[in-house]
């Protein structure tokens, strides 16, 4: 679940008034919740409010570890540059420019005058995601994934406990367990097919489509159940999580500068849990757990009577008899469902709509794909070029942030110059002190990608532009699938439905920007990086023909 998903909780409450005094007795700890619905509801007490911890923040703040460190010059005492790095549109638009001019590591002004430190220097990014008890995610988000996958989902769990967990749940995961699924994406890719088929020689709005078939992939292969075969409640509510329109607003930046004040005790995470606003991710945990207890349970039974279970990833992981109990994989599935749909869904959305923009390349790849029909994806240059620049460009989780839980120090590739002109080749982060990790940024750096790097352009991964450098994140160095341990589990799960999808799509079909539309899709920060039009709706519409 990426790092920004509370600003959709922000977004989705359309809470009666009155009920937000129902909020006051915990005021400390739903700020954030508070603040967001004050400034929809109240925007005077909400002022007044932000204007209130603004004073006390001024008050109490000490100098920042990194106060010598250039970075641009803030537009707003109340939000610094958190507007400019969160809510901009198209995403990164202040973000890759500050980059150019100050480089890969920078000052940034928080909310209230804070300092931030926006990082995307690899070394240091290594240090910071490895670092998972040094820097820690804020309370609030922490709060919210306990939220939606409770206190035994994978990324609530916390220290040797989420070791335990991983290590457990990989052998479901690792290269030759998921070719075993290969057959059940290729099924999928076919279903994804049809569907174009029936809208050919259409514009089609592929987002919708995608979305829909990698929602079938993961019920197929998780759960090894179609679609059809699940609540339709649990359906629903999966489609709201991935097409609600969940931009960041003023409201989830000051909110998210808030969060990151509260303190961390775990007694807070189940009261905020129950509040009325967190309704729909507790649905959705519910609905999802009781769909995994059930398969689980009905697989569990198969083998026990010398059945055969199945050939998905739970009845795999039953099979294989780890240290997990039945519930503990049941309490999985939430995150299985709502962090393996949408993620895929939108970068092979994009992949397509770059593809559309860039008819002589899509060309090329068809024609590799045509050739090479007996061979195995991973020997397909091209195809995996197209995947490789695509995550590059369009990370899920494209900014990261970090509170430093004691006193520390960050090393750095390269040495920077300080405002006064020195040279550090380290920095000193203080204890509550917050960084940002540059995802998006990083996968941007020229030195790394080679020239143009705001351009899509996968022919860098095959003509030796990318230049190798410091290992990190699972595949290509890219930090897409994150890195450290809190990696993706299932980066190698989406790379070959990417693979197989990829390949049964512009294997067959031709895809084009809509003629006479304007091409003003872009890319938006929500819940996660989404494709999205001009107006901020997740919709991609392409003109799809059948070739073969
Ligand atoms: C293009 C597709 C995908 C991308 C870009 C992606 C990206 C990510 C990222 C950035 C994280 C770290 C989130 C955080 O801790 O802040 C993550 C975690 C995770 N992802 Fe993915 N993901 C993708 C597909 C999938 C799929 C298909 C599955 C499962 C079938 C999956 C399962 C997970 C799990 C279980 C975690 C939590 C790992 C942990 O905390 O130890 N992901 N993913």
């Amino acid at each position: 679940m990426p790092e920004c998903f509370y600003s959709w909780c922000g977004n989705s409450m359309n809470a009666p008034r009155g009920y937000i005094s129902s909020f006051l007795p915990s005021f400390p700890i739903v700020a954030p919740l508070f603040a967001i619905s004050l400034a929809m509801n109240y925007p005077l007490a909400f002022t007044s409010l932000a204007v209130a911890v603004a004073v006390c923040i001024a008050v109490c703040r000490h100098k920042a570890s990194f106060r010598a460190i250039p970075g641009p010059p803030s537009p707003s005492w109340i939000f610094g540059n958190m507007l400019q790095l969160w809510v901009s549109s198209p995403y990164g638009k202040y973000e890759f420019a500050w980059l150019k001019e100050y480089g890969n590591i920078y000052r940034l002004k928080g909310c209230f005058g804070q300092d931030r430190l926006m990082v995307s220097d690899p070394r240091a990014v290594q240090h910071i995601l490895n670092s998972v008890n040094t820097f820690r995610i804020s309370p609030i988000l922490e709060t919210l994934l306990h939220t939606i996958q409770g206190p035994r989902g994978i990324q609530a769990v916390r220290g040797e406990e989420h070791r335990r967990m991983r290590t457990a749940l990989n052998v479901a995961f690792t290269a030759s367990a998921v070719r075993q699924y290969q057959e059940i994406f290729e099924k999928v890719a076919r279903t994804i097919s049809s569907r174009l088929e029936a809208a050919s020689e259409d514009v089609v709005d592929v987002c919708h489509v995608l979305g829909a078939g990698t929602l079938s992939a993961i019920a197929e292969v998780v759960l090894g159940r179609s679609v059809e075969e699940l609540d339709e409640e649990l359906v629903q509510v999966l489609s709201i999580i991935a097409v609600q329109e969940t931009r960041h607003t003023p409201g989830s930046v000051i909110a998210n500068a808030l969060g990151a004040l509260l303190p961390q005790f775990s007694l807070l995470k189940h009261v905020v849990s129950l509040l009325p606003i967190l309704g729909l991710l507790r649905k959705t945990r519910k609905l999802a757990t009781r769909l995994g207890t059930q398969v689980i349970e009905e697989k569990a039974a198969a083998l026990e009577n010398g059945m055969d279970p199945g050939d998905d990833l739970y009845a795999y992981l039953l099979r294989q008899n780890t240290t997990l109990t039945k519930e503990d994989i049941a309490k999985q599935t939430v995150i299985l469902l709502t962090g393996g749909q949408d993620s895929t869904a939108n970068t092979l959305t994009l992949g397509l709509l770059e593809l559309a923009r860039n008819p002589e390349l899509q060309e090329k790849i068809r024609e590799e794909i045509q050739s090479m029909t007996n061979s195995s994806h991973d020997n397909k240059p091209l195809l995996n070029a197209l995947i490789k620049e695509t995550l590059r460009m369009y990370p899920l989780e494209p900014l990261v942030e970090r509170i430093a839980q004691r006193d520390t120090v960050i090393s750095l590739t390269e040495s920077i110059s300080t405002m006064a002109g020195e040279r550090m080749d380290h920095v000193p982060v203080h204890k509550g002190e917050v960084v940002i990790v540059g995802i998006a940024s990083y996968q941007r750096d020229k030195s790394r990608w080679g020239e143009n790097p705001d351009k899509f352009d996968p022919l860098r991964w095959v003509d030796g532009r990318v230049v190798k450098g410091e290992a990190i994140g699972p595949y290509a160095n890219l930090l897409s699938f994150f890195g450290g341990p809190r990696t993706c589990l299932g980066w190698r799960f989406a790379v070959l439905e990417m693979q197989t999808i990829f390949s049964e799509l512009v294997g067959k079909f031709s895809f084009a920007l809509a003629e006479g539309e304007p091409d003003d899709l872009c890319v938006q920060l929500a819940v996660s990086l989404q494709p999205s039009d001009a107006k901020g709706n997740k919709v991609v519409p392409l003109r799809v023909t059948r070739l073969l």
